[in-house]
């Protein structure tokens, strides 16, 4: 890939995994990852796993020196406060967490999150050095009118408001059209590249060049080892966001090493 992009291999565990099971997932991920074949340097590799587990993550990391982050599914607009229920930025970057999906579709369809709220969600992250992994993407009856791109920029659009170009640069942007998450039915590399394309250029125009240079921008949907590596000759996808196959520690560590079954 001819960028300074990192790319990223994000796997979003959703509500699976309790905190001894994600010990033991997280144990065959790393020992899978260190196999000694592979080259993992280029890549990064991190976990969005329920906030119960992150503890137990944090500990493996820690103590084994893992070349592993990882991160939450979800975070509070708040810092702290009356809000029952919520977790605060602030607990997260406390665990060692990196990353924080925000507005995933699974959010956004069956707890009413509207991209206000992504943007509030996404500023908090920020402000206490967590890098939002902003979820953006159309369910089927707008790809079948169309208008994947608008509706999907108008997202990105929203998450955005407001946020200071130092900001937007630190962001990932995650494209996951609704139909193709854990369907089987994964979007065309050509796809993929229309809408991360169309989100480069929108930062380019909401910011700068540099700005969107720098923002890695990630597929998502129905992701595995068979098809990961076609999407990451794509110029402008810079990494996936992986749902069911991030729970099979042989299968997400195949993912992350794409370089090998590319060929590069
Ligand atoms: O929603 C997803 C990742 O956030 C994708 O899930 P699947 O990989 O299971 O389709």
């Amino acid at each position: 890939m001819a960028n300074a992009r990192t790319p990223l291999i994000a796997g979003n565990w959703k509500m699976n995994q309790d905190h001894q099971e994600a010990i033991h997932l997280v144990q065959k991920l790393a020992w899978a990852l260190k196999d000694g074949k592979h080259d993992y340097s280029a890549v990064e590799v991190t976990v969005l796993a329920p906030f119960t587990d992150l503890r137990s993550v944090q500990t493996l990391v820690d103590a084994d020196k893992l070349e592993l982050s990882y991160g939450a599914q979800d975070v509070s607009q708040h810092v702290s406060g009356a809000y029952t229920g919520e977790i605060s930025p602030v607990f997260l970057a406390k665990l060692g967490a990196k990353y924080v999906a925000v507005g995933h579709s699974e959010r956004r369809q069956y707890h009413g999150e509207d991209d206000a709220l992504v943007n509030a969600k996404s500023k908090a992250a920020l402000a206490h050095g967590l890098v939002p992994i902003i979820c953006v993407g159309e369910a089927l009856e707008v790809r079948k009118a169309g208008d994947q791109v608008a509706h999907t920029l108008a997202q990105v659009d929203g998450a955005l408001d407001g946020l200071s170009a130092e900001d937007a640069s630190k962001v990932v942007i995650a494209y996951e059209p609704v139909w193709a998450i854990g369907t089987g039915e994964v979007a065309t590399p050509q796809d993929a590249q229309e809408v991360a394309g169309a989100i480069r250029a929108r930062l380019a125009e909401l910011y700068s060049s540099e700005v969107a240079d720098a923002v890695r921008v990630l597929y998502g949907g129905s992701v595995k080892s068979g098809t990961i590596a076609e999407l990451m000759k794509e110029t402008d996808v810079d990494g996936a966001l992986v749902g069911g196959a991030s729970l099979d520690a042989e299968e997400f560590a195949k993912i992350a090493r794409y370089q090998a079954h590319a060929g590069a």
